[in-house]
């Protein structure tokens, strides 16, 4: 099924990665100027995409709006990790299908992105909860970028009357996101979980029930793993026979990453970083993602790893974790055994999808 979409681009500060097209004003919080307002309603329209009459309103008002024919959207990305955002406050079910949303983030036949989010009415007392597709239609229990996504895209559509922060129900439990004074998000992303059988793997416990510098034999090369779930599965490797530490640059992720994400120890799948100490307090960091492949970022993969490189014995609790899209600041704090996680998260444009 063809995908047709108008796109409207938004004058708020475009990371490094997005529009270079633009010079806007260094503004983190979106709030347009009449001037803005007028562009923001004038829709660029790429040459391959149908066309639909402007929509004379505001930012949020256009998202809101509910069109029968069209389901509007934004555009976001957390260092290079790019989301559909949809406002589902209205209803506690996705306005898409798994399916659908497999069209949607098909880099040539859709928009284009490593997942849908739905940002849906708040269960338990929260103030929202997050519900996200990955670009494969599987649904994960949590998304670091995409939660500091959802945070700029809420801050966005509502009136927060000065709040900076609030509470999101995911599948991994409270999430609670803060938005900073410059415009970065620092998101307290909970425990960690260590007990192997609830990341879950099937390797066996080597260290207070949890799997840690264990070795695991991918198609004949022995790795070494450390495994732990933010809420979603990760393993995380810093070394592999006959490489101590891994220079992560040389590997051949297409090939390696599905084999790990698929093998018979990970009943859920996994994601898997790939990781290079580069000092105590700096990581590089690459990822293969259940269900998205390789991406430019996985916050819940950041978080993992400096929980994994702690546990080795290779890095101390505060670190830049540095991803193909970016850095990502973490800390596993000792006095609440909280992870905490900050970086940027940008809007790029807002559209519109036929039903
Ligand atoms: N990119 C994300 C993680 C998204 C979910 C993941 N693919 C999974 O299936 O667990 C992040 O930033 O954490």
């Amino acid at each position: 099924m063809a995908i047709a979409a108008t796109i409207s681009i938004p004058l708020t500060s475009p990371s490094r990665r997005s529009l270079n097209l633009l010079h806007p004003p260094s503004r983190s919080t979106f709030s347009p100027t009449p001037h803005q307002r007028r562009s923001l309603n004038s829709r660029l329209v790429a040459s391959s995409m149908t066309t639909h009459a402007p929509v004379k309103t505001s930012f949020p008002s256009f998202l809101q709006s509910t069109d029968t024919t069209f389901l509007h959207f934004a555009k976001y990305h957390g260092l290079g990790n790019d989301f559909v955002l949809i406002d589902n406050r209205d209803s506690s079910e996705p306005r898409m299908s798994p399916e659908k949303a497999v069209q949607v983030c098909d880099r040539n036949f859709g928009v284009g992105a490593d997942g849908v989010i739905f940002v849906l009415p708040g269960t338990n007392g929260t103030d929202y909860t997050m519900r996200i597709f990955n670009s494969d239609g599987s649904e994960p229990e949590m998304c670091g970028n995409g939660v500091r996504c959802f945070a700029k895209f809420v801050s966005h559509l509502e009136n927060l009357h000065g709040r900076h922060s609030f509470t999101i129900h995911t599948g991994a439990g409270l999430i609670v996101p803060e938005i900073l004074e410059d415009g970065n998000v620092r998101v307290d992303m909970g425990e960690p979980i260590l007990k192997a059988s609830d990341v879950p793997t099937k390797l066996p416990a080597n260290k207070d029930n949890a799997v840690v510098n264990s070795e695991l034999d991918v198609d004949g090369v022995i790795w070494r793993v450390t495994c732990v779930s933010m809420g979603n599965p990760h393993c995380v490797t810093f070394s592999r026979e006959g490489s101590q530490n891994l220079v992560v640059d040389e590997l051949k992720l297409a090939e390696i990453g599905p084999k790990f994400e698929h093998h018979e120890v990970f009943p859920a799948r996994t994601n898997t970083e790939f990781v290079q100490v580069l000092s105590e307090s700096h990581l590089k960091m690459r990822v293969w993602e259940r269900g998205a492949g390789a991406t430019l970022a996985c916050g819940t993969g950041a978080c993992a790893t400096v929980v994994a490189a702690v546990l080795e014995g290779r890095a101390g609790r505060n670190c830049t974790v540095d991803l193909p899209g970016g850095p990502l600041q973490i800390e596993w704090r000792e006095e609440d055994n909280h992870v905490y996680m900050t970086g940027s998260a940008d809007v790029v444009y807002y559209g519109s999808l036929p039903l």
